[in-house]
């Protein structure tokens, strides 16, 4: 019996050069989400997430594996996630994926996660948006100004015609450095609530823990990404815009039992995006409506295919 070859390491450089446009990951992420919304038939396997808590360091560990069938790929990533870090030097979330071969169980690429989180979590928002935006988006409100707001500053600037694109972030510094580094207009704004005045899409990408976004502040028919507050006991959303909305979510049960916004409004949900992607259940788009994404294993793995895929074809 031989034993495995090493596996492949591709670093977060190598990623991003073989990581095609993010809104190519577009077409096989929709798949995805519809093929894991459709139960067992889909031929996604994906349990929820376990999450170690490192409480001594406000951190956590979060274990997320997935195959799918229709893609024939078996991946697991393994991401950090800490709160008000004092070691600047490193990003807040830090991840890994390991991709294996289905069929015997080798372990054939460990990839950079990091810049996977960063663009698939941006392509599901981006996804959310073409289906529950309002016929007339005209004004681009991005609540934070980390990884996540630019990833998807990027995508949402390359695929929607956004005349406006307004920014806030906690510390207003941050939010200025966001505006002069990206390639295109922001206006930084001097409040949560600036931003979201006449936003006819919002994204809330913040590692706030409690409410920064505001039912009051939001136009009738706005569609919100809320990307962030990933803990039970986590909010970015007020009661009212979660009430007050109609509620789609990645997936039901991670909703249930992960996110903040969702337990404690007490807010329905709607239906998955999935649901939506496979014309099951309708987009509201004319409603005020919010995509509550937690992010799933299954988008790493297509993500993890499609760039392992394309290093292959070029070695
Ligand atoms: N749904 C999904 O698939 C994913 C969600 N996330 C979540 O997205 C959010 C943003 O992630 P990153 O951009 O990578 O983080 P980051 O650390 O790069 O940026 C976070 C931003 O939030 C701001 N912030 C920190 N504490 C705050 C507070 N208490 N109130 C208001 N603003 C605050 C910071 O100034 C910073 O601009 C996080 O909550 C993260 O867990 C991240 C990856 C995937
Ligand atoms: O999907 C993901 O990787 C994460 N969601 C919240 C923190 C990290």
């Amino acid at each position: 019996m031989s034993r495995p070859a090493c596996p492949l390491y591709l670093g977060s450089e190598e990623v991003e050069k073989h990581f095609p446009s993010a809104s190519l990951l577009i077409p096989p992420l929709e798949t995805a989400l519809a093929n894991f919304s459709s139960g067992p038939e889909g031929g996604v396997v994906q349990p929820l997430r376990t999450v170690v808590p490192v409480e001594k360091y406000n951190g956590f560990l979060g274990v997320m594996p997935a195959y799918s069938a229709v893609d024939d790929a078996l991946t697991t990533k393994l991401v950090t996630f800490y709160e008000n870090m004092k070691d600047t030097s490193v990003p807040s979330h830090q991840a890994t994926v390991f991709l294996f071969d289905p069929r015997n169980g080798t372990l054939k690429a460990v990839i950079d996660g990091t810049v996977i989180t960063a663009k698939r979590t941006a392509a599901v928002s981006a996804i959310a948006t073409k289906f529950l935006k309002p016929a007339v988006a005209d004004v681009l409100c991005i609540l934070g100004a980390g990884v996540q707001a630019h990833s998807h500053y990027e995508i949402f600037t390359e695929l929607f015609s956004f005349k406006e694109v307004k920014i806030w972030n906690r510390s207003r510094e941050k939010a200025e450095t966001f505006a002069q580094s990206v390639k295109g207009p922001a206006q930084v704004c001097s409040s949560a609530q600036e931003a979201v005045t006449g936003a006819d899409v919002i994204i809330t990408v913040t590692m706030a823990t409690t409410p920064i976004l505001f039912g009051s502040w939001v136009k009738s028919g706005a569609h919100i990404n809320a990307v962030g507050a990933s803990r039970p006991d986590w909010r970015e959303l007020d009661d009212d815009v979660m009430r007050n909305s109609v509620l789609y979510v990645d997936s039901r049960e991670a909703a249930l039992t992960e996110s903040g916004d969702v337990i404690l409004s007490g807010a329905e949900i709607f239906a998955e995006l999935g649901e939506v992607v496979k014309g099951t259940k309708p987009a509201l788009s004319e409603k005020t409506t919010v995509f509550k994404s937690l992010g799933m294993a299954i988008e790493d793995t297509v993500a993890a295919k499609l760039v392992f895929d394309s290093w292959s074809s070029s070695n």
